[in-house]
């Protein structure tokens, strides 16, 4: 059953503290299967990359095979339904429009002093985009990672996708020509972002994976950070939602299935000031589960992780609502602005009856790689930003290095680092 809170019970901070401390993604099990695999590929490359493979996508596997070629991109695009690549196509194109706006400027300027200083923004040169593709197909994140890498300006996009079974998605596939993706394996899990990593004879390494994932591939993002960059934990989906008596139950249990379908370990959590409204919600909740293909993963997410938390007041929501810093938040309420702006943690924000999550998913522009596990508090949804570094410049000329000098000199010898003070007065006897 999912958990059922009122804001007025003597309890509610103890139980919304275990609450927040349920752990969905992050077990000791999981990692410490990660750690093994990661080793092992490190170790063995290919070989281990294949032997995993036929493990968990029972799929046989040779160094040969493992790169999808062009022809089967070309042939995977050719028997996509029509409907699916116009979607795919406006989709691309709305993703495409939000990103170019994010692309930042260089910048040059020169002080008082006469110090030219800026920075500029390079590309990432060797980016790995994760497509996850265990119990579903996600063309659309093949654009969501894929999109503002080009628009970055990244040379080498590199895609991993597992394919159980053997079997790829062809509008993965269509996806991945129309973003321009430079290179394809049907690979997933641990062993992929570890192949990606630490390269293979295969597959050459990069410098920063992307992407989101089950706990195994947030898991496995995790351990391969510092060696190479990532994004962000973007592991199984979450949704919070705060309405009020004003939002339509069925909606709102439509959008909560929704994140619940995703994964066993999804999380779909409601915040009301309406007792009624949360009764609704769950009634039908219950009903449209039965219709839904995947009733046993969202029945099984929203049973061991869903909440519905009743509040005396919607004035309740922001502190609550911060503290779970949800991927995904929903605010169906008379003044969704209002409240908006006094919620700080959130990976990605709808506003209104009429903008359910999923349309953020699919094609509203923005992107769906978004913050989980509460990481909102201190990191963003994938953007082009993710996709560059910025080095920063400084040009003194000999005015300069006169008048910055002595500083420098003062606070290399406080700081007992001779070499540095001797590297600034050893240019200017004046110094
Ligand atoms: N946060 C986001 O932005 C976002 C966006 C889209 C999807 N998602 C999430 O992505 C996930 C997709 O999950 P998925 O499972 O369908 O695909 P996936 O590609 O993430 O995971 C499949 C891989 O998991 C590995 N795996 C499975 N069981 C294992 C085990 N017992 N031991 C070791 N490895 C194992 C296998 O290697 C398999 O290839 C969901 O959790 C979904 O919510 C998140
Ligand atoms: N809701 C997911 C992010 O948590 C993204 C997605 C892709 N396809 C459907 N949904
Ligand atoms: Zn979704």
């Amino acid at each position: 059953m999912p958990v059922r809170l009122n804001s007025a019970q003597a309890d509610f901070a103890d139980a919304f503290a275990t609450l927040l401390a349920t752990k969905r993604e992050i077990s000791e099990d999981v990692d410490a299967s990660v750690k093994a695999i990661i080793e092992d590929v490190v170790a063995r490359g290919d070989a281990a990359v294949i032997d995993y493979t036929a493990r968990f996508d029972r799929l046989t596997l040779s160094p040969e095979t493992m790169r999808v070629t062009e022809e089967e991109i070309e042939a995977a695009q050719a028997r996509c339904d029509a409907g699916a690549l116009q979607a795919l196509a406006l989709a691309a194109s709305r993703i495409r429009a939000y990103h170019e706006r994010q692309k930042p400027t260089d910048t040059l300027f020169r002080d008082a002093l006469g110090v030219e200083l800026g920075w500029r923004w390079t590309a990432i040169e060797a980016v790995g985009l994760y497509v996850p593709g265990g119990t579903a197909a996600y063309p659309s994140s093949v654009l969501m990672n894929a999109i503002p890498a080009k628009v970055a300006g990244c040379p080498r996009l590199v895609m991993v996708v597992p394919s159980p079974g053997g079997v790829l998605n062809p509008l993965v596939l269509a996806a991945a020509r129309l973003a321009e993706v430079d290179e394809v394996y049907r690979i997933g899990g641990a062993q992929a972002v570890a192949a990606l990593a630490y390269g293979t004879p295969t597959i050459a390494p990069v410098a920063k994976i992307t992407g989101p994932g089950n706990a195994y591939v947030a898991a496995a993002k995790r351990r391969v950070f510092g060696h190479v960059g990532i994004d962000m934990i973007a592991g199984p989906s979450e949704v919070l939602v705060i309405a009020d008596d004003s939002a339509n139950p069925a909606w709102i249990a439509a959008d909560l299935l929704a994140q619940a379908e995703h994964d066993t370990a999804s999380q779909s959590i409601l915040l009301t000031d309406s007792p009624a409204l949360a009764q609704a919600v769950e009634r039908e909740v219950e009903a449209q589960l039965a219709t839904l293909p995947r009733a046993e993963i969202a029945g099984t997410s929203w049973r061991d992780y869903g909440a519905l938390i009743i509040l005396s007041s919607l004035d309740e929501a922001p502190p609550l609502a911060d503290r779970l810093a949800a991927e995904h938040l929903e605010i169906i309420t008379r003044d969704a602005e209002a409240l908006a702006d006094r919620i700080r943690n959130a990976g990605a924000i709808f506003l209104g009856p009429h903008t359910p999550e999923a349309i953020g998913d699919y094609v509203g522009g923005s992107n769906h790689v978004l913050p989980t596990a509460r990481s909102a508090r201190f990191s963003s949804g994938l953007g082009v930003l993710d996709f560059m570094k910025r080095t920063s410049i400084l040009k003194c000329g000999p005015e300069q290095l006169a008048a910055l000098g002595p500083a420098a000199v003062a606070l290399g010898e406080a700081e007992g680092l001779a070499a540095h003070a001797r590297s600034v007065s050893i240019r200017s006897n004046r110094l």
